[in-house]
């Protein structure tokens, strides 16, 4: 039967083309196989259905090395143009400079151009026993497709020298000893092994993809329209005051102190201005036994602290940052009183993270200097600063805190005013819809395991809050009381798309409060990483039957893929009306806000980056699915909808055009 020689390309459902040399008996490299790779090399790069590339041989041989008798024809006529251009063209243009990642699956030998081609893919994968050398000048020649420099790369100089002159052969075990091959496996593996570590560099070029999207994205914060490009001088920051001294507030005059800006702390009372202060030396002293901080440092910062019980020290101060509890008429009163005590260019900032900045400032005359800092917890570690304006917020005030932002090693993105802001307001379906499925008969530290995975640091319900209340139903650290007192805020303003879980309460009722005192849905020891608290499992029943959502009172089965979706397409969802409304500048921002206020994996690029990439038809579709099961939880935006119908991605400005 006539042998086939050639070379083929065949594209997996995986996005993996597999280009194989075929020119038995030892798939020589003849002039047709090298004009082939050529090809294919082209065709795959080209190809947009195409995500990496495998390159391996025909009949359990990767390749004997170039094809001998095109040197018997040279030396007979001496016609030198019968040597293909391989080196720059084959190997170093189409292979090494690849956009797309080039694995070589080697089997039986590589020799010679055989094994200059493997060295010029990204990675090698070899079955055992393969014989891998470079034996050129045992006919005289030098190995010239580039194994003179990739080799001793690759093993080392003084192996890749005695490989090359003594033209000594190796084994495939001994080449990933010595860093010629990537990972050895069994014949059967070396394809589907082969595919993976494509798919692996790949995924590692859309992480480079994100972590780079990221990068510029946080940069991007700091351009703002109408406040950084008009000319305006951010005015110095000297003394800010900071009321209230709970978790927050101290954690925010520490953030403060770290960069010897003096801070008036005031409390209600010296109990509570005691326990303020005590918070402050436990956040320095923390970061000094971390090794963060020196104790100098930390005793200097400390001395820059004043506590008073009064407004007395408040007549010079620059800025003032309201730390209170989510109460509206306490915060209306303290901006009315400080108003009256503060010089009138203060800037009054709010660290709310859920009342209208409008009402915490409707008992005053002082609009324009009434702004959102919206820190998150611990304030002296994240270092995401929402700040939030209203239609009335000057200009300068926005710039001046910007600059402190930035002056204490925060990263400020500016927000509109509305409940939630973006972060929390993003993010309030998160715990929401784990609830939902925990209701529905998912098991809790299953979905808590699947989010980790995904890449969020905890899961839902053991979530670090950020400010506290960004999931309304708070996971084990934050405690679960605070979710409870803003809830009904959240529920008069989004009301319609909200799940109802009477889980938190009934967690509490049973004496759980989260970290705060040990029990939650974990249990916490110190020392010890938390443990599932199996015993939490009858509170959930008895949610369970009082929601009675499960259908025919059975649970419901649910891939991880189907749990990560339920969770984050809501949050995308809303994260869609948040760019629909304007709270946000610009998509890339809240990508930053979701890496540094929820800890969403930067790797992913952001919550809508990441959305992008699973493309907005595929949500809008999924969620339109979920909603007719499951209710207006899921009901797709308009902006998700418009976007998915006319085939633009989320991130696109809406100016753009779409692409239909
Ligand atoms: C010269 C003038 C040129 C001037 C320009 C100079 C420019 C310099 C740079 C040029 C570019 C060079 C870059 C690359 C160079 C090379 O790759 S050179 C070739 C390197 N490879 C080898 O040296 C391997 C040689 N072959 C072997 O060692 C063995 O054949 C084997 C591969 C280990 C297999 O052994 P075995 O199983 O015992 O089978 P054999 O009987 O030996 O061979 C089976 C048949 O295959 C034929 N064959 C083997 N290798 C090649 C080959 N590389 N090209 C063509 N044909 C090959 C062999 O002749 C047998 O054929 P039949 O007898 O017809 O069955």
């Amino acid at each position: 039967m006539a042998k086939k020689i050639g070379v083929t390309m065949e594209v997996g459902n995986d996005g993996v083309a597999v280009i194989t040399i075929s020119n038995p008996p030892v798939n020589s490299l003849a002039s047709q196989i090298i004009s082939g790779l050529k090809e294919k090399f082209q065709d795959a790069n080209q190809r947009s259905d195409v995500k990496a590339i495998v390159l391996t041989g025909n009949g359990g041989r990767f390749s004997g090395g170039f094809d001998i008798n095109v040197f018997q024809q040279v030396h007979k006529t001496g016609d030198i143009s019968l040597m293909p251009e391989v080196s720059v063209d084959l190997v170093c243009n189409l292979m090494e400079d690849s956009r797309k990642p080039l694995v070589a699956a080697v089997e039986g030998l590589a020799l010679g151009g055989g094994l200059e081609l493997a060295m010029a893919c990204h990675a090698r994968v070899a079955a055992p026993k393969a014989q891998l050398g470079l034996p050129e000048l045992t006919l005289g020649i030098i190995p010239g497709f580039g194994g003179t420099q990739r080799l001793p790369r690759l093993v080392g100089l003084e192996k890749g020298a005695n490989m090359i002159l003594l033209s000594k052969s190796i084994s495939s075990e001994e080449g990933r000893k010595l860093g010629l091959i990537d990972e050895l496996v069994p014949p059967g593996d070396l394809l589907t092994t082969s595919r993976k570590w494509a798919l692996d560099i790949a995924l590692l070029s859309d992480t480079a993809k994100a972590l780079v999207h990221v990068f510029f994205a946080q940069r991007a914060t700091s351009k703002v329209p109408k406040v950084t490009d008009v000319g305006l001088k951010p005015r110095p920051m000297k003394k800010v005051a900071v009321i209230g001294g709970g978790l927050m507030g101290s954690g925010i005059a520490t953030a403060l102190l770290l960069s010897n800006i003096r801070v008036v702390l005031k409390e209600i009372n010296s109990e509570y201005l005691l326990k303020g202060i005590k918070s402050v030396e436990a956040n320095l002293k923390g970061l000094v036994s971390r090794g963060k901080l020196t104790q100098d440092k930390a005793s200097k910062a400390f001395s820059l602290l004043k506590g008073v019980l009064d407004y007395s020290e408040f007549k010079d101060v620059d800025m003032v940052i309201e730390a209170v509890i989510e109460n509206i008429q306490l915060k209306q009163k303290i901006f009315k009183e400080i108003e009256e005590v503060c010089p009138p260019n203060c800037i009054l900032a709010s660290n709310t993270s859920t009342i209208d900045l409008n009402v915490i400032g409707e008992k005053t005359n002082s609009k324009d200097r009434i702004v959102g800092a919206h820190f998150f917890s611990p304030a002296h570690l994240m270092t995401l600063l929402e700040i939030v304006r209203t239609e009335n917020t000057s200009a300068q005030v926005i710039l001046d805190l910007m600059a402190l932002g930035k002056a204490i090693k925060k990263v400020p993105v500016v927000v509109g005013n509305c409940i939630g802001f973006a972060v929390n307001r993003t993010f309030f379906p998160y715990s929401q819809a784990a609830h939902m499925l925990v209701n529905l008969g998912v098991d809790l530290f299953r979905v808590d395991s699947v989010i980790t995975s995904f890449g969020l640091p905890l899961g839902p319900f053991q979530y670090i809050s950020p400010s506290c209340l960004v999931v309304l139903m708070l996971g084990d650290l934050a405690g679960h009381g605070i979710g409870i007192a803003v809830k009904d805020i959240y529920a008069k303003a989004y009301g319609d798309r909200m799940f109802s879980s009477p889980l938190t309460e009934l967690l509490l009722k049973s004496g759980r409060n989260g970290k705060i005192n040990g029990r939650g849905y974990y249990i916490y020891e110190k020392g010890s990483k938390p443990k599932p608290d199996s015993s939490v499992l009858s509170v959930v029943e008895e949610s369970r039957k009082l929601t009675n959502i499960m259908p025919g009172g059975k649970p419901i089965s649910v891939s991880d893929k189907e749990i990560v979706e339920m969770i984050l397409f809501p949050v995308v969802n809303e994260a869609c009306r948040v760019l629909d409304e304007g709270v946000v500048i610009r998509a890339s921002d809240l990508d930053v806000a979701s890496v540094l206020g929820m800890s969403f994996p930067s790797y992913r690029g952001g919550l809508l980056f990441w959305a992008d990439t699973v493309g907005p038809k595929y949500i809008y579709e999924r969620l339109k699915r979920l909603s007719e099961t499951y209710g207006g939880f899921f009901k797709p935006s308009r902006y998700l909808e418009e976007r998915a119908t006319k085939g633009m991605l989320l991130s696109e400005p809406k100016s753009s055009r779409s692409r239909l």
